[in-house]
């Protein structure tokens, strides 16, 4: 099993990627370590998933966006999992709005979730890592929205953009330590984050016929990808960004 005896920490692995994530890495043998926000029946359930499939698990509350949850995590994780191999920024929130009229409530909430929450995490998480000694693999989940814009995502974009150079800077500057950090950028994935967006039919076929492989994505497409990174397979990749998004990417005419 590519991740066996390694521990996995997931952020807002209540539901939708992270969660499938999360079990996803237990199933190829980790022992996992979730974060939630508020939904304890999601984090119950993906605990419940992980333990059926012979894992240890442990779900931590907290608001990413606080700087003070990610030592909490990372500590919590520690104290019942024993050690951090792999951690996956996931959290992530896009409350679509457009740009003229953006409160700026809306735009603070989603740079703090987003980036904010990403930075403390990952540096909490790599910390740990140096601490421990031998490396890690740190895995943010970025979006096709950090190489292309969204009329109604004008606050969340640069978020996305943000985590993926994150990632490369902290590839430079944790490379020393054997630590790698990679961006996975998924496409239109069909999840809560935009459920009620993708309810008008027209938008949502539209995005399809963007698709060459003829599909939304749903969250376990992101499990081989994450998995892959978070292995020793991937022991001489870091830096890097990998698309997951059936194709639309690339998808001009
Ligand atoms: N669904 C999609 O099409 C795409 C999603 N992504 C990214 O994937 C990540 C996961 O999103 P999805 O699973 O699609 O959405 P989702 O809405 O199903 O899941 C988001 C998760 O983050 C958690 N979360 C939100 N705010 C939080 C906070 N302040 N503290 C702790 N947890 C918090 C939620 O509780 C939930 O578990 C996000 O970073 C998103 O930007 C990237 C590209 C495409
Ligand atoms: C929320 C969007 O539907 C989703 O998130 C992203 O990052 C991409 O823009 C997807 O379409």
């Amino acid at each position: 099993m590519l991740l066996e005896n390694k521990v996995v920490l997931v952020t807002g692995a209540s539901a939708g990627i992270g969660r499938a994530v999360a079990i996803g890495c237990a199933r190829h043998g980790a022992d996992v370590a979730i974060n939630f926000g508020r939904d304890t029946a999601g984090a119950a359930a993906a605990v419940a998933a992980i333990e059926a499939l012979g894992r240890k698990a442990v779900a931590i509350q907290g608001d990413v966006a606080e700087p003070a949850t990610a030592r909490a995590f990372v500590e919590g994780a520690v104290a019942a999992l024993g050690r951090v191999d792999v951690f996956v920024n996931n959290a992530g929130i896009c409350p679509f709005h457009a740009f003229l009229d953006m409160p700026a409530e809306t735009f603070e909430r989603t740079m703090r979730v987003n980036m904010h929450g990403a930075y403390f995490m990952v540096q909490a998480a790599a910390n740990q890592m140096v601490k421990q000694g031998d490396g890690g693999s740190i895995i943010a989940m970025s979006s096709i929205s950090a190489l292309v814009g969204g009329e109604y995502q004008t606050h969340y974009t640069p978020t996305k953009a943000g985590v993926l150079s994150l990632m490369q800077s902290c590839a430079i500057a944790l490379g020393k330590h054997g630590i790698r950090c990679n961006a996975l950028l998924p496409g239109t994935i069909l999840t809560d984050i935009n459920k009620d967006d993708l309810a008008d039919t027209g938008k949502r076929t539209y995005m399809e016929k963007r698709i060459p492989l003829g599909r939304l994505g749903e969250p376990d497409d992101l499990v081989g990808p994450t998995v892959f990174l978070a292995s020793d397979l991937a022991r001489y990749v870091t830096g890097a960004s990998m698309l997951v998004d059936g194709g639309m990417f690339v998808n001009l005419q």
